[in-house]
């Protein structure tokens, strides 16, 4: 058996460290001729997960071909990105998708993105509260693996499973999905009102009006209450409010300190899920008819649309309502 992942950037890194930190052979597959020769050649990525050193049974390539022996493929670029690598990857293997996001253009969710790209290859969904270096260092953490195939699911908890990280198993793909991609927008709404100086109070308001948000948009597309309320949802959302370690949070900051959306995602090489994902969120919100006005202040300021006052003084003023 032999694990396949499919980008090299943190959290890709750090899979390949988690699965093959006992010795067994990972393949990573990486976008960049530059860390696939300095994965090999140091057991580094500096670019990407610097200050790490990675086990050599992990063996980097840029050729997908070479993860056509793989009994499971971890599928771990951009949100945005996840169709085309996909549509490269071997067919008929089973699929653990990880990116945490909702395709611009289409409004679809990473499963329904990877069927149509690869419609013969079997879908599960990784996702919770898991820092890549964390994980890297092997700190503990859970996480949920959803898929709608139980003994599948079963059989990728046990592959994926080690001492200090612990897969949870759930169905709900669904729920999964839509936890992992709303929390990055409303992890920027935190970063903003901790760059604004706005409180703790504001922060606690933010997460727990934000998982109405999650919650209300989940339901309306399927999903279960359970599962946003469980690691992939309210555990990542409370993680990623948190933290500077938190790109989307970081990128919130740096709006409630006064600087532009332009500026901050200019010239960036790590990604911050949520500026993707907010204005196809807020569209696909709208067209249910469901609620998100955390979400709708985000993509204002994400649009440089209107003054940070303004737009945290028009949330203050929305009318009295049931909580
Ligand atoms: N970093 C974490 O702690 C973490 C944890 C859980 C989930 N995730 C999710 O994993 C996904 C990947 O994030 P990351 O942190 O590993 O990335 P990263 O920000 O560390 O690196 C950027 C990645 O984008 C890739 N990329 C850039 N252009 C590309 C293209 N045209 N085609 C394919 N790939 C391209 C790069 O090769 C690199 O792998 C995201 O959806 C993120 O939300 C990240
Ligand atoms: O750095 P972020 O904001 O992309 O968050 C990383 C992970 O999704 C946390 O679970």
């Amino acid at each position: 058996m032999k694990a396949g992942v499919i980008g090299a950037g943190a959290w890709g890194t750090a899979l390949a460290q988690l699965l093959a930190a006992d010795g067994q052979v990972v393949a990573l597959w990486a976008l960049e001729a530059d860390v696939v020769d300095a994965i090999n050649a140091t057991q580094q990525n500096p670019l990407y997960l610097p200050g790490i050193k990675l086990a050599p049974s992990i063996r980097a390539t840029s050729a997908m071909a070479d993860l056509g022996d793989c009994d499971m493929l971890l599928v771990v670029s951009p949100a945005q990105h996840l169709r085309s690598v996909v549509r490269q990857a071997p067919a008929g293997v089973p699929l653990i998708l990880c990116s945490k996001g909702i395709e611009a253009g289409t409004g679809l969710l990473m499963g329904e993105v990877a069927r149509a790209a690869q419609p013969t290859s079997p879908i599960a969904v990784l996702s919770g509260p898991t820092f890549a270096h964390e994980v890297a260092k092997g700190l503990p953490t859970a996480i949920t693996l959803a898929c709608e195939d139980a003994v599948l699911g079963a059989q990728l908890a046990a592959r994926i499973a080690r001492p200090a990280f612990r897969p949870y198993l759930s169905d709900d793909v669904t729920g999964a999905e839509i936890g992992g991609a709303v929390k990055n927008v409303l992890a920027i709404a935190c970063g903003v009102a901790d760059g604004a100086g706005l409180g703790l109070n504001a922060r606690a308001a933010l997460i727990s009006r934000g998982f109405a948000e999650m919650t209300r948009f989940g339901l309306a597309r399927g999903a279960r209450a359970e599962t946003l309320g469980g690691l992939s949802g309210l555990g990542d959302l409370v993680l990623t409010c948190s933290s500077t370690n938190s790109r989307n949070f970081s990128l919130g900051k740096g709006l409630g300190e006064g600087r532009s959306a332009a500026e901050l995602l200019s010239n960036r090489r790590t990604v911050a899920e949520g500026a993707f994902t907010a204005p196809v969120l807020r569209d696909a919100a709208r067209a249910a008819g469901v609620e998100m006005p955390v979400v709708e202040a985000v993509c204002a300021l994400l649009a440089d649309a209107a003054p940070l006052g303004t737009v945290i003084d028009a949330l203050l003023a929305r009318p009295l309502r049931p909580e």
